[in-house]
């Protein structure tokens, strides 16, 4: 076997997202360590830095003055924030400025105005803000005028997206009374990024109290025991309460992780990853489990896991709470034997680009037997790929770009429209990936 291929995991692009809100609303000075360095981080703290807070780089950390937003601050001139294609900056930020009084008008790039934002705004509406879309009913760009939020009974239907919870979550303890959060609708999209919501409000000094029903009565539960109910027997309430300066050092990545696991499996050289929490709350961590369902060989040591050449077979696999490693496994599923079934993640079709209509269209161009579900997708695996060049299109989506790198290893020559999409979420991901190529025998450069 080929020597091991070492790796070290990217910072969580969602755990940075929060830990900036979270001090960037706090009174005092906060110390970030390891924030991830990309597109969408460079638009959460832009955002920030225009309702006030200073978000300073120091060698590799970043010192962040809060605005103190406990105190209601107002925003004294209407505030024009861009949000690129960042989702979880459009979600969490359009929800977080509403705490603040003022007028707010946030707008994206490319595909954001088409991700919807109606059911979020739709509570917020409720609670006293008006909100104006300028373009299409439901999507940004839109203005929103807030004064204050006011707390109280608010309902919210996350079939679509969990960001909307993550939202309210953030934005409810500066609000002048206790927020009850009632889940409605008939799932929850990604569920284990609302853990990430409640540990990061929870390090900032603001605890969140998760409740469920038991008839009539509502009970403590935690997070993981919620996943497994209906939504209208969930609830969280979130008490007026300063977020608390203080210091966090972000995890890594389990999403951006997963291209590297992959390559340990398929290739012929394993792959090690340091960098991982092995218990954390991030849901993409069931990418091992994957993995492992596959037939895959998985070692841990110390900080690191390693993945070796396996020889795969195809799973069922409900992805609802795991969307972004979805292209990850078609990717995978193709190198397997067997039939692999995605399912669960209707979802899909809101991100960068519809994520089951995309990997549909252009894993077929490499051969790989996929067909499109209504809920995810099936992909007919013959143990490998027959080697062939192929011009594939990213759609402008970082994960599909990365996830498409993974049939190099399978002897396709990919040929992607816009490689440099992966800035969105990790700048230097085809750098990382020159190693694995290397390792598997190939030259370092990805030809694009
Ligand atoms: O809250 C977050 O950090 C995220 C939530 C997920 O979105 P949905 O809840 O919309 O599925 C995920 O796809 C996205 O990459 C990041
Ligand atoms: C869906 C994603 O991100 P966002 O929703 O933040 O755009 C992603 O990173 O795959």
């Amino acid at each position: 076997m080929n020597p091991a291929i070492h790796i070290t995991a990217p910072s969580s692009k969602s755990l940075s997202h929060r830990a900036l809100i979270c001090a960037a609303l706090a009174t005092g000075e906060s110390l970030l360590e390891g924030v991830l360095d990309s597109q969408d981080l460079t638009r959460t703290a832009e955002c920030l830095r225009l309702l006030g807070a200073t978000i300073e780089p120091r060698e590799d950390k970043l010192f962040v003055h809060g605005i103190g937003a406990a105190t209601r601050p107002e925003a004294s001139e209407p505030v024009s924030m861009n949000v690129g294609e960042s989702g979880t900056t459009c979600r969490l930020m359009a929800a977080v400025v509403t705490a603040i009084p003022g007028i707010y008008r946030i707008f994206g790039e490319g595909r954001m105005h088409d991700r919807p934002v109606s059911h979020l705004t739709d509570a917020l509406t409720r609670q006293g803000v008006r909100v104006t879309f300028e373009e299409k009913d439901g999507y940004p760009p839109l203005v929103m005028s807030s004064p204050g939020l006011s707390g109280g009974e608010v309902t919210i239907n996350l079939e679509q997206s969990s960001q909307y919870l993550s939202g309210l979550l953030l934005a409810a303890p500066l609000a002048t009374a206790a927020t009850t959060i009632r889940l409605i609708g008939k799932s929850v999209a990604s569920w284990p990024y609302v853990a990430l919501t409640l540990d990061t409000m929870a390090r900032f000094g603001v605890p969140v109290i998760l409740e469920r029903r038991i008839l009539d009565d509502w009970q403590p539960c935690v997070h993981a025991e919620a996943a497994n109910l209906p939504p209208t027997d969930i609830r969280l309430i979130v008490h007026p309460a300063p977020y608390r300066a203080g210091a966090m050092r972000v995890e890594g990545d389990w999403s951006n992780a997963s291209y590297f696991l992959a390559a340990g499996a398929v290739g012929v050289a394993p792959v090690r990853i340091s960098g991982l929490n092995p218990s954390s709350a991030q849901g993409d961590r069931f990418m091992l489990e994957i993995l492992a369902r596959m037939g895959a060989r998985i070692e841990w040591t110390d900080d690191a896991v390693t993945v070796f050449p396996s020889a795969l077979h195809g799973v069922h696999v409900d992805m609802n709470a795991c969307p972004d490693i979805v292209p990850t496994v078609a990717a995978m599923a193709a190198f397997a034997t067997g039939e692999t079934v995605i399912s669960g993640a209707a979802h899909l079709t809101l991100k960068e680009c519809d994520r089951i209509q995309g990997p549909v269209t252009e894993l077929s161009k490499a051969g790989v037997n996929i067909e499109a579900r209504p809920d995810g997708m099936v992909i007919r695996g013959n143990g490998g790929l027959l080697p062939r060049e192929v011009d594939m299109l990213t759609h402008g989506d970082h994960r599909m770009a990365m996830s498409f790198a993974i049939l190099e290893l399978g002897g396709i020559g990919v040929h992607l429209d816009n490689p440099s999409c992966v800035a969105k979420s990790f700048p230097g991901f085809w750098d990382v990936w020159a190693k694995v190529r290397l390792g598997n025998g190939f030259g370092a450069a990805h030809e694009a």
